[in-house]
């Protein structure tokens, strides 16, 4: 599959002064699912509302399709469907107006079949007669979701689409986000929440303060940055570390039963075998052995540290 989205330099610097984004490159492929991670005005709202043409970018091009979204907007736009963070639809208009509606205002032909897709794939056909004041806030979410499916896009962002929503909620939306994938839409999303890209995402980019810091797929980066940590119980309790042990970063802790030893798992070496080894010299009897995978959650503020720094 090639390139659905080619940004190259782009940059934001609001009227106020404050730079937003600063030349960010990225090549989204047509069909993934790509999570933009990051703080609080990290710059993801802008990088989706200047891609989406809701922002006007001061640097830089992007292409959708291989359209520019300055010079051939309508092109480009006919291609995307939005779902904003807030939550903006007509309080006393049906369901079914609604994602009908703006179907048209993407200059598509009216097509009843397809909005009756659309609203049976979200699980909003039996309340299509509704109006959108009587749904309860998950119900309103798939509402804008499937306003923004109405006109058939081939990319859809989503701008944190599970912020205040609960849990089964949420494990419903991301079931809904590979239905999507599986269908062919290529899926940009942000979020705040480290276990949604770590559970969604085929590749994950990291926005701090206006950059890109990183664009990886979510395995290489789990486990190319992923410390391992390995937990060791031993049988009898220790009071302090034996001297054949020296050599290795290991922590005593639990009272003296418990060791601990972090290794870069893609390390040519992890000194695993040379630490059993050298737990066997020392006459520790082990009781247990464990492993532990550093988190998506612990990459991402291990990035944001060293960022800072
Ligand atoms: N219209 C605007 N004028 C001036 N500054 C703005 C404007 N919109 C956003 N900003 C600033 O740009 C920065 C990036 O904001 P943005 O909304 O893109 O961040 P975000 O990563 O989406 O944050 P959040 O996770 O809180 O939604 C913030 O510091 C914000 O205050």
């Amino acid at each position: 599959m090639g390139a659905i989205i080619e940004i190259k330099g782009l940059s934001k610097t609001y009227d106020g002064g404050f730079t937003a984004l600063k030349s960010v490159d990225l090549t989204i492929e047509e069909g993934e699912i790509l999570a933009l991670l990051g703080p609080n005005g990290a710059g993801k709202t802008t990088m989706i509302s200047a891609i989406c043409g809701l922002v006007k970018p001061t640097g830089g091009t992007v292409h959708v399709g291989g359209h520019d979204i300055v010079t051939d907007f309508r092109r480009a736009r006919e291609l995307i469907g939005l779902v904003p963070q807030e939550i903006t639809i007509e309080p006393f208009e049906t369901v079914g107006n609604t994602v009908a509606f703006s179907r048209g205002v993407f200059g598509k032909k009216r097509d009843d079949a397809r909005i009756e897709e659309v609203l049976r794939s979200l699980s909003l056909w039996d309340k299509r007669n509704s109006k959108n004041n009587e749904l309860s806030g998950g119900m309103r979410r798939r509402v804008l979701i499937a306003k923004a499916l109405s006109h058939d896009p081939r990319v859809l962002f989503l701008d944190e689409p599970t912020a205040g929503v609960d849990v089964t909620l949420r494990k419903d939306m991301w079931n809904l986000v590979r239905q999507l994938r599986a269908s062919g839409v290529t899926i940009i999303l942000t979020t705040h929440y480290i276990e949604e890209a770590e559970e969604m995402a085929d590749r994950i980019g990291i926005i701090d303060r206006g950059e890109l810091m990183l664009v990886q797929e979510k395995s290489q980066m789990l486990s190319q940055l992923g410390q391992k940590e390995l937990h060791i119980e031993l049988a009898e309790p220790i009071s302090e570390l034996p001297p054949a042990l020296a050599p290795f970063d290991v922590t005593l802790g639990d009272g003296g039963h418990h060791l601990s030893y972090s290794f870069d798992r893609s390390a040519e070496r992890t000194g695993i075998t040379r630490l059993i080894a050298a737990l066997a010299d020392a006459g520790l009897v082990l009781s247990d052995v464990s492993t532990r995978q550093s988190s998506l959650e612990d990459v991402f503020l291990r990035l944001l540290e060293e960022h800072g720094a």
